[in-house]
């Protein structure tokens, strides 16, 4: 072991090199996992705190330095309190896709054709539908209102979410790890000008959405009965079932996911 150690010593270029990628790799996924969320906010007041320390013990206000001294001294605390969620959420993702986390690849499959099913089924009739698929970081912070349901991705029960005289047609309906968890939420809708005139609020909501996190939407539009597919604010308008199929698996596979058909 030592021997290792030693022969280790040698390559002290390489520990260092190794040592600052893998903090930069913690820092850049610690920033995905908390982007678009109150964290965010939370951390930037923390920015300011700390700030605001260093320039009391610069400029010699001792009295304010000494009270945000005796914050500080207990910032581990605080962080944890802060962040228990963000906390909790980022121990339970460590090394996971959020979206098909604990599927095998039959039900990963059988997930995207009850979901493509649906849409194909709900254009056909003219149904407007949106449907967020949550990824890697959490839109919780971003959904208003809704109901929870929890329950399997199966076409007919999307379809009748968003029958016309059901309860919770209006808004979107969210998935979670391969689940159908919420109806009815209400999106943060765009404020980017450039939008198109000619999309409604349902498309504005599945673009404001994206814009802030990385989920997916679909929607399907009840005046047209197209499907598009919205990621990053951007629209690929007019899918049909197989392009569908191929944009939902290119964004939703986890990334380098070596499942194999049981
Ligand atoms: N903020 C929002 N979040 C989620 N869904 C919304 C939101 N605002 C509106 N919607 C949904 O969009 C529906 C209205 O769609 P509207 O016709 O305005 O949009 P559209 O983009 O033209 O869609 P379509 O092509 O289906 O008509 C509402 O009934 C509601 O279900």
């Amino acid at each position: 072991m030592g021997g290792v150690v030693d022969y280790l010593k040698d390559f002290r270029w390489l520990l260092d090199t190794l040592d600052v990628g893998l903090v930069a790799f913690i820092i850049y996924r610690i920033m995905l996992l908390i982007k678009g969320t109150r964290a965010v906010q939370m951390l930037f007041g923390l920015a300011v705190i700390l700030s605001v320390y260093v320039g009391s013990q610069l400029t010699g206000l001792y009295t304010l330095h000494w009270i945000l001294d005796n914050f500080l001294s207990s910032i581990i605390l605080v962080i944890v309190v802060l962040f228990q969620e963000d906390i909790r959420r980022a121990l339970i993702h460590v090394g996971a896709n959020p979206f098909f986390a604990d599927l095998s690849y039959r039900e990963e499959t059988a997930v995207m054709s009850e979901l493509v099913k649906a849409c194909v089924n709900m254009a056909n009739k003219r149904i407007g539908a949106l449907i967020v698929i949550e990824r890697e970081t959490g839109i919780k912070d971003f959904l208003e209102v809704g109901v929870e349901i929890d329950a399997k991705v199966a076409s007919d029960l999307i379809t009748s979410i968003f029958l016309p005289y059901s309860p919770i047609h209006d808004g979107a309906l969210v998935i979670q790890q391969g689940r159908l968890k919420r109806a009815g939420c209400f999106l943060p809708l765009s404020q980017n000008p450039d939008i198109s005139k000619t999309f409604g609020t349902r498309h504005r909501a599945a673009i404001g959405l994206t814009e802030l996190v990385d989920a997916v939407a679909i929607v399907v539009s009840e005046e047209t009965g197209k499907i598009s597919v919205v990621v990053g604010g951007r629209i690929t308008r007019d899918l049909d079932s197989t392009a569908l199929t191929r944009v939902l698996k290119r964004l939703l596979e986890p990334r380098g996911s070596k499942k194999k058909a049981k």
